[in-house]
Parts: structure tokens; C-alpha cells; sequence
């Protein structure tokens, strides 16, 4: 079996692939001593273990436990401008991060022939528009839900909430609350107005699908139909390594 990984600026996220069929999915922050290690140590040798990585100063460390625990190098997977049914237009095409171009072999493997707008909510939320040939006509990164949060908390100290569970309206009347719905319909306003906006390169008739860590917690809050896929960017590691 592979070892396919994820390594994103918030976690690293793996399955265990036997072809195109994924298992034992997993994550795991990089807290305490890479706390996703105290999660990985122990499982069966992987016949290889095949990573792509948009955290650089995580390689490191994640080398060294493939390293001690099954002998083995990772091998990393770039984003390429042409490869896996995707032709990517980025300039330069090996600047787009790892994981975007992943998701997009994974959106052209599950939708052959469709036009896919592909929203990542992740640490960042990247909303890629792939069209029905392939080509991927470029996107937009935004700060994540916690990125945002974060990053309001620690310009205006004041603005403390965070995005909860519970659904935010929004008229907001604490300031958690305005805090929590501004962050949440405006990242799913944001998504949909992409969505809208890449109709022009992908047509009417492209779908809207969502990945990422944020993906299940944003669902509640787009009126556009879309597709939740949880781990698009590990199924088009999968197609890369097969
Ligand atoms: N168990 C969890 N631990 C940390 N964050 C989580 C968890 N579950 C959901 N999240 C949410 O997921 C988001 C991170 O998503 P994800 O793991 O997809 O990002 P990432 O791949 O690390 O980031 P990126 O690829 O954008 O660098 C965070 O904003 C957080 O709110
Ligand atoms: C945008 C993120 C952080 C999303 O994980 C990642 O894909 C990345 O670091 N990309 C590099 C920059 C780019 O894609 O243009
Ligand atoms: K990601």
C-alpha cells in the first residue's frame, strides 16, 4: 500500500492508496513534537510514500520520520503545467502550490470532461476554475476562516470571535457574532462570487465543488448548489502516483 500525504500549512492530511482506492484516512497538526507522528508510527511499511507539500519548513521533519520509521524518501509531487489530464495557464506553472494542482487532477479523475470550480478552504481558500477540457484557467486565494480570524484578532485586539459551529445570520449583535458571520458568509459570498465571475471561462453549466478542512463548517452557508468532496486534493495525489 502508498502512502499518499498532504502537507498544508495547518496539518497534514494522509490516506493509504491500493490503486485509486483510498483508506485510513487521517490527520494531524504539527503541535508538540509533529503530534501527526504519535498517528502514523506503528502502521504497516509503506511500499512508497508519495507527498506534496505547500509548508516547506514542514519537509524537514516529515523526511526524517519517513526516514526512521520505514526507511523510506518521500516523493514529492509539484504542481506541472501539463500532466494528469490538467494544462494549467499559472505563470510560472510550477509557482501554483502543490496541493491546487492536486485537487484539480482529482476534480478532471471524478468529473472527466466537466467544467469544475474547485473551492479549497483551507488555512487559505483557493477557488480554481478547471474547464471541461482541462485547462485550468486560473483562481484566487483568500485567507481561511481561521486565518482571518486570526489575522483580525491580532490587528484589532478587540475583535475576538472566531468562527464557532452554530450558524451566524447576518446581523450579528455581540461582537462575536458579527465577527463570526462576517467570517462566514463573507467566505462563502466570496466563493460563490468566484464561482459566478469563472462562468465566463467555464461556462454555465460548470459545478461547484468543495474540499478542505472548512469545507462541511462553510456548506451551511452557500445558496449556490455544490458538492462537498473531503479529500479531492488525496484522490488526485492517488491518480498522480498510479
Ligand atoms: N482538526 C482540525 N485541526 C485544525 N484545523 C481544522 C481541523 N478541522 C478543521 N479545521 C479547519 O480547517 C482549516 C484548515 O484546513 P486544511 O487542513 O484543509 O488546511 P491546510 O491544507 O493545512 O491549509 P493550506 O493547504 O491552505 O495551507 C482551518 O482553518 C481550521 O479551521
Ligand atoms: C494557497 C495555498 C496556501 C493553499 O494551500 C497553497 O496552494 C500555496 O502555498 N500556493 C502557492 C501560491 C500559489 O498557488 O500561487
Ligand atoms: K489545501
Amino acid at each position: 500500500m502508498r502512502l499518499l500525504c498532504d502537507l498544508g500549512n495547518t496539518r497534514i492530511k494522509w490516506a493509504w492508496a491500493e490503486g485509486a482506492t483510498l483508506s485510513g484516512f487521517g490527520s494531524g497538526d504539527y503541535s508538540g513534537v509533529e503530534a501527526y507522528t504519535t498517528r502514523l508510527t506503528g502502521s504497516v511499511r509503506p511500499t512508497m510514500i508519495a507527498a506534496i507539500s505547500v509548508a516547506r519548513h514542514r519537509n524537514e521533519a516529515f523526511v526524517r520520520f519517513c526516514e526512521e520509521q520505514w526507511a523510506l524518501a518521500p516523493q514529492w509531487y509539484p504542481s506541472l503545467r501539463e500532466g494528469f489530464g490538467v494544462s494549467s495557464l499559472y505563470e510560472p506553472p510550477e509557482t501554483l502550490g502543490a496541493d491546487r494542482f492536486a485537487a484539480l487532477a482529482g476534480a478532471r479523475a471524478r468529473f472527466p470532461g466537466q467544467a469544475v470550480c474547485v473551492a479549497d478552504c483551507g488555512t487559505a481558500i483557493t477557488v480554481d476554475a478547471l474547464d471541461g477540457d482541462g485547462v485550468f484557467q486560473g483562481g484566487a486565494i483568500l485567507p481561511g476562516l481561521s486565518a482571518a480570524a486570526c489575522a483580525l484578532r491580532l490587528i484589532a485586539p478587540r475583535l475576538t470571535g472566531s468562527p464557532g459551529d452554530r450558524f451566524y445570520a447576518a446581523y450579528g449583535r455581540t461582537t462575536q457574532d458579527a465577527v463570526g458571520g462576517g467570517l462566514m458568509l463573507g467566505a462563502a459570498g466570496a466563493i460563490e462570487r468566484l464561482f459566478r465571475d469563472q462562468g465566463a471561462v467555464l461556462g454555465h453549466d460548470a459545478r461547484l465543488v468543495l474540499t478542505g478542512g472548512d469545507a462541511a463548517r462553510l456548506a451551511p452557508y452557500l445558496s449556490t448548489p455544490f458538492e462537498h468532496v473531503a479529500h479531492l486534493t488525496l484522490e488526485g495525489l492517488a491518480v498522480m502516483v498510479s
